[in-house]
């Protein structure tokens, strides 16, 4: 058996941090704070967080193959150039909805951006329900919408024979599953996969790894659970020092450590002081088992 450590990584109380990305060329993890509203590297060598603040929520952030990356902004998708700081909008959505902004998004493995977006919440998890949607940017920078009428959109992930797309509208309690046509990435046919039990709380972000099982970051639940998609069933639990944890991705040595993100949003000082860690980034080691590094969006 492998002994699980815990580590905080980055102890500065994001409001909302999301968004974990790998970038094994920097050896960093790249993250967001959604409502503090910047993009975050943390540099594994120096332990250093670098950061871009911007004009809005960002609510996701992507490798791009032309280098730099690719972020959603409020309701737009941009291109950013770190070293200018500098965004570019790209694509725009939900026009005709003021209060929405996108959430949690991730490229497919043909280098499709996948993001979808919401209501802005009032407090977590509480918000005008039924406004979002789940779009799709594409390498041409065409924008396609799959369904709507989504509450809080959420974590996504592709099986690993690429033929099953994973998604949490995270307000169903639930993470579902899609058939996955690679070629033209049109999804089909949605069913259940696991319903989160009482104690897991909030289904938020997550991840695949090599042996096709979902890590899922659970928001008010202080923990990642490790879920079989094949038997529909939870096989591990990992308890964190903070309830509001939000997302996950592999990185690190061969990928095998579990980055996780948390979110301090809403919590008054007596919470904040039972959990001064909420907002914090969480190094997960010892898991025995892999991640895959994430792809990148081709546009
Ligand atoms: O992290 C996200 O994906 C949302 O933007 C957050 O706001 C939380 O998920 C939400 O509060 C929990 O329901
Ligand atoms: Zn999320």
């Amino acid at each position: 058996m492998s002994s699980i450590k815990i580590e905080c990584v980055v102890n500065e109380n994001c409001k909302i941090g999301e968004s974990p990305v790998w970038e094994e060329k920097e050896r960093s993890l790249l993250f967001v704070d959604i409502t503090g509203k910047k993009i975050c590297r943390w540099n594994s060598f120096t332990k250093q967080v670098e950061s871009v603040s911007v004009d809005a929520p960002v609510s996701c952030v992507a490798l791009r193959k032309s280098g730099d990356y690719i972020v959603t902004v409020g309701t737009r998708f941009a291109a950013l150039k770190w070293k200018d700081q500098s965004l570019t909008t790209i694509g725009h959505v939900d026009k005709d909805k003021p209060n929405n902004r996108f959430n949690d998004g991730k490229v497919d493995p043909a280098g499709r951006f996948f993001a979808g977006t919401m209501a802005e919440e009032i407090r977590p998890a509480v918000l005008e329900r039924h406004q979002g949607a789940l779009y799709t940017l594409f390498p041409d920078h065409s924008v396609v919408k799959h369904f709507d009428q989504v509450d809080i959109s959420n974590g996504l992930d592709w099986s690993l024979d690429h033929k099953t797309f994973f998604y949490i509208d995270s307000l169903s309690y639930s993470v579902d599953a899609f058939d996955y046509d690679l070629q033209t990435g049109k999804i089909c046919n949605r069913r259940n996969m696991y319903k989160l039990e009482k104690e897991e709380n909030i289904p938020d972000g997550m991840c695949i790894d090599t042996e096709g099982k979902l890590w899922v970051a659970c928001y008010d639940g202080g923990r990642v659970i490790r879920l079989d998609p094949e038997t529909g069933k939870r096989i591990q639990t990992v308890k964190l020092p903070v309830n509001t944890t939000t997302s996950c991705c592999f990185g690190g040595q061969d990928f095998s450590e579990l980055y996780v993100t948390s979110a301090c949003q809403g919590m008054d000082d007596e919470r904040l002081k039972q959990q001064p860690q909420a907002g914090g980034i969480f190094k997960i080691t010892g898991l025995g088992v892999k991640g895959i590094p994430s792809y990148s969006f081709a546009g």
